[in-house]
């Protein structure tokens, strides 16, 4: 478990006079180990400053922060470990790799920051894990950028960290690129199982890797838990307002339909058909089932194009700021959101208890929890 509360305020921006206050933080959350916390919330909302705390880069006015039963900040008890013994390895947004050092030797410098007598992967099974043997005789400037935050990643591991923090990892990175090193974070996660505190505003960062969420806002914690939980809450607008807001589902991959192109996933309360996944059956997937892609009748309907059409009741109506409504629909014990115009809801007099038909448009693979999965 990864306890954190903590409390501060930087100095305001007057040269000291205080008549500008500073910004202040005041929050609390835990996540249990292992497993991945995505920390997610605008800009200047204190994501690096609470992962900050954690690395022991700052220093809190007030708070606690415990690892595995290990007080490693206590302002009650004046504890505070130095950042070199807490053994958090951190990854920042720009890999921060030494430009005068091979790829091998800023590997080596990782290894010896490890404590001795730590348990860790070796230096070859990290190498091998990320997939960056041909690049060992390198210097960082002849690296791309997704080879470099990899070879970050790779020098965090070998320190023998007991926490992985990683500070918008991939956000500098195009598109392409990103979906080169998003494999070998999950790899990461499933093979060392290394809890990571991973701050990011990249929903597909979140769903492909996260289990658990704490939705930061202007210093606070606005919520927290897991990231299906929230997913499917339609009244956290930092999660609903977004454009790729959606429920995320937790599902089986049941059937392989290859005459018809198609794979079946179960999931509590329902199937849907999707384009073909390949993956063996009974493997464990995470979608996520943009809201955008999903209307709904009051009919059952008939003769369409789309092939998921699931009964469901409405649970929820919540306005957007956009003018557009969200829907909250139970299909059995499973959520899933639907947005829908405001014209729409009241053409077909939507009220919450009534039953419903929700149609899926799309769906978005996110999350394999199988290794080979991961780094195919
Ligand atoms: N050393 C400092 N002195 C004064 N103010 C600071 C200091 N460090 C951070 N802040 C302020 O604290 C607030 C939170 O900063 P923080 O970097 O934690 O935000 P963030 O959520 O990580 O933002 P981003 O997504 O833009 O990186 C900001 O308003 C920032 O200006």
């Amino acid at each position: 478990m990864i306890e954190v509360s903590l409390q501060h305020r930087f100095a305001g921006g007057d040269g000291g006079r205080m008549q500008e206050a500073g910004f202040a933080i005041d929050l609390a959350f835990r996540s249990p180990t292992p497993g991945v916390t995505a920390i997610f919330g605008p800009s200047g909302c204190g994501k690096s400053t609470t992962l900050a705390a954690v690395a022991g880069l700052l220093r809190p006015q007030a708070g606690r922060i415990v690892l595995d039963g290990e007080v490693l900040f206590d302002s009650a008890a004046r504890r505070m470990v130095p950042p070199e013994r807490r053994r958090c390895g951190v990854v920042f947004q720009d890999a921060q790799l030494f430009p005068h050092l091979s790829v091998r030797s800023n590997l080596r410098y990782g290894l010896r920051r490890a404590p001795r007598g730590a348990e860790g992967p070796a230096l070859e099974e990290v190498v091998a894990l990320l997939g960056i043997e041909p690049l060992l005789d390198r210097r960082p400037a002849r690296l791309s950028g997704g080879e470099r935050q990899r070879v970050a990643l790779g020098r965090a591991l070998l320190s023998r960290p007991r926490l992985l923090l990683m500070d918008e990892p991939l956000s500098a990175l195009d598109a392409a690129r990103k979906a080169e090193v998003l494999p070998f974070l999950a790899r990461v996660r499933d093979r060392f199982r290394i809890p990571i505190l991973y701050v990011t505003h990249a929903m597909d960062e979140v769903d492909a890797l996260a289990d658990r969420l704490v939705v930061l806002e202007a210093g606070r914690v606005l919520a927290e838990g897991t990231v299906e939980a929230l997913a499917a809450r339609p009244d956290l607008p930092a999660l609903a307002g977004r454009r790729d807001a959606g429920a995320v589902i937790r599902c089986t991959l049941a059937e392989q339909l290859p005459g018809r192109g198609l794979t079946r996933l179960d999931f509590a309360g329902g199937a849907l058909l999707v384009p073909a996944v390949p993956g063996a059956v009974g493997e464990a997937l995470r979608i996520r089932v943009p809201a955008r892609d999903v209307s709904v009748a009051v009919a059952r309907p008939e003769g369409l194009s789309v092939q998921n059409i699931l009964a469901a009741r409405l649970e929820q109506l919540t306005p957007l700021p956009s003018g557009e409504v969200m829907l909250a629909l139970a299909v059995g014990p499973t959520s899933v959101l639907s947005r829908v115009t405001a014209d729409a809801a009241a053409r077909l007099a939507l009220r919450e208890g009534m039953p419903l038909w929700a149609l899926v448009k799309a769906v978005a693979l996110s999350h394999r929890s199988d290794e080979e999965a991961a780094a195919g």
